[in-house]
């Protein structure tokens, strides 16, 4: 009887292993990249790929060139590795569609309805309402906003409290998370009326602030199980933290803020007169926003932060830079009178802080691009080389292959705060490898259309950030000597990564004379 039961199951599982290999392996086909199945039926090559992205793909890059695709589960994808070739993927090309991956992506996370027109949820062109809230002329204001908020988060609030006399020791991530997190949340979603004169109010503002941060948190940390597809039911408290954010972004609590951004004022407006969005789902198209403003940013601003403290000569490059900025505005330093304000062209005027910021994301920016076939079609490379691609696969660009290529950057794991600075000083473009120059050589911020709408507000944000801290405190790293702590990979593909472990540094109210 054991022996027929195990001999059945022998069978069962012996003809599911045939299925697989009839149905869910992928043959090459003449003049297709070369595929690697993986050898775990669904996941493919997801384990190996997940533990360390970059090695997994120099690995396959030396193998089969500068074109191969991976079953990533359930899902083949063709990962193009030469930057030169980048553009046949980057420009808008009419057989590749983003919007089928970005907006996919977002309801899994986020469990809005969809934003694709195609599935007649909304008419909202959401790129163009990116592009009218986040760029150009909203600009302006948004750095106003943030400045003000980061000097009332730092002084004179009750987050930080700092003293001449004596240092305060933190984590440069857990400050960092503090200070921005409250300032851009505040930026984009505004205070609640009135709260200024009374104090019951301010307490209570700061509770909800606080509590936003606890529930992003949250929800933040299986971020990247929910774009695997896992369902955030399996998540409880992240689920909950989620849905907390939400009920704290409905239309009703939300139209009795003040100084709201434009950008979600306008989505407010967009989501009443062209969605058929229920509350809750309106709601959740706000966290998603919120998740987009801060996700990147915050680590962005830990590493901008950490480089800068631990190499004296990018410290010293860059409080020179701010002082002349601030001198030459005819601003004075006061801790008691925190009112700093930097205009959108000093802050462009700030190539050593650019170059600070931009090393450091270099060195922590894992975002994958990715589009998705619409048809079968030819991918032609720059080597006169093309590829058969089908209809529904997806083609990546990974742009750390760029950012640690040693062609392009020389010792491409060290820190070098003036790597984007040329030889009088601004901004660096030139890149090349093999002699020839690069169009692509830095792209934390994605690509072509999908690009980061938020880029510019998120470098000014980072940037008055450190003016400010470098103007008003004196900080040092308990450890001088400490290592850089190693990426958190566990977020690869999703954009800036997270530090393993935090690091202390401890800091003070400068004296002023
Ligand atoms: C250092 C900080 C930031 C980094 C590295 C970053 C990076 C990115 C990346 C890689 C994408 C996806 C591009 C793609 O899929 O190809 C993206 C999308 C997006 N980002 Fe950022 N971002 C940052 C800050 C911000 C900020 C501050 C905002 C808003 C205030 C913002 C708003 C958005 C939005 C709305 C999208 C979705 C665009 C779309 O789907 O059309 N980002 N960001």
């Amino acid at each position: 009887m054991i022996l027929s039961v195990a001999l059945i199951w022998a069978v069962v599982v012996g003809l599911c292993c045939l299925l697989w290999l009839a149905v869910g392996i992928r043959r090459r086909q003449p003049g297709e990249p070369t595929v690697e199945n993986g050898l775990i039926p669904y996941l493919g090559c997801a384990l190996q790929f997940g533990a360390n992205p970059l090695q997994f793909l120099h690995s396959r890059q030396k193998k089969y060139g500068h074109i191969f695709t991976c079953k990533i589960a359930g899902q083949y994808i063709h990962f193009l590795c030469d930057p030169f070739s980048y553009h046949s993927v980057i420009r808008q090309g009419r057989h590749l569609d983003w919007r089928k991956f970005h907006f996919a992506t977002s309801v899994k996370a986020f469990g809005h309805d969809s934003f694709d027109p195609r599935h007649g949820h909304t008419t909202e062109n959401l790129h163009q309402t990116f592009l009218k809230t986040l760029q150009g002329e909203a600009l302006p204001s948004l750095i106003e906003t943030m400045m003000a908020h980061l000097q009332d988060v730092m002084l004179r609030s009750d987050t930080l409290s700092p003293s001449k006399d004596q240092w305060e020791v933190d984590g440069i991530f857990a400050f960092c998370y503090k200070v921005m997190f409250e300032s851009g949340y505040l930026t984009l979603f505004g205070k609640e009326l009135g709260e200024d004169k009374c104090q019951a109010r301010q307490a209570a503002q700061k509770a909800l602030v606080l509590n936003a941060l606890e529930n992003f948190k949250e929800f933040d940390k299986i971020f990247p199980a929910l774009v695997a597809g896992l369902p955030i039911h399996v998540f409880k408290s992240a689920y909950s933290a989620r849905e907390n954010l939400a009920k704290t972004m409905h239309a009703e609590k939300l139209s009795k803020r003040e100084n709201v951004s434009d950008l979600i004022s306008m989505r407010m407006i967009l989501n009443d007169s062209l969605s058929t969005f229920n509350d809750v789902s309106k709601a959740r198209t706000h966290v998603a926003l919120l998740w987009a403003s801060q996700a990147n940013t915050l680590p962005a601003t830990f590493w901008s932060l950490f480089y800068m403290i631990r190499s004296p000569d990018a410290m010293k490059a860059a409080r020179e830079e701010v002082q002349k900025v601030l001198e030459d505005a005819g601003l004075r330093v006061d801790p008691s009178d925190p009112t700093l304000t930097l205009t959108r062209e000093q802050l462009d005027n700030m190539p050593v802080m650019d170059s600070i910021i931009k090393e450091a994301m270099r060195l922590s920016s894992a975002s994958m691009n990715v589009r998705v076939a619409k048809e079968d079609f030819l991918l032609h490379l720059d080597n006169q080389e093309a590829y058969r691609i089908r209809k529904d696969d997806v083609i990546a660009l990974y742009p750390p292959m760029l950012h640690y290529d040693p062609e392009i950057y020389e010792d491409p794991y060290e820190y070098k705060f003036d790597r984007f600075l040329d030889e009088k000083g601004q901004e660096k473009t030139t890149f090349y490898r093999s002699g020839r120059r690069l169009r692509y050589y830095y792209m934390p911020f994605g690509s072509g259309v999908t690009k980061c709408p938020g880029r510019f507000f998120a470098v000014y944000e980072i940037k008055q950030f450190l003016s400010l801290v470098l103007s008003y405190f004196d900080m040092e790293l308990l450890d001088p000597a400490i290592k850089v702590p190693p990426l958190d990979q566990s977020r690869a593909g999703l954009g800036i990564l997270q530090p393993t472990y935090d690091v202390d540094f401890r800091y003070k109210l400068k004296s002023t004379h």
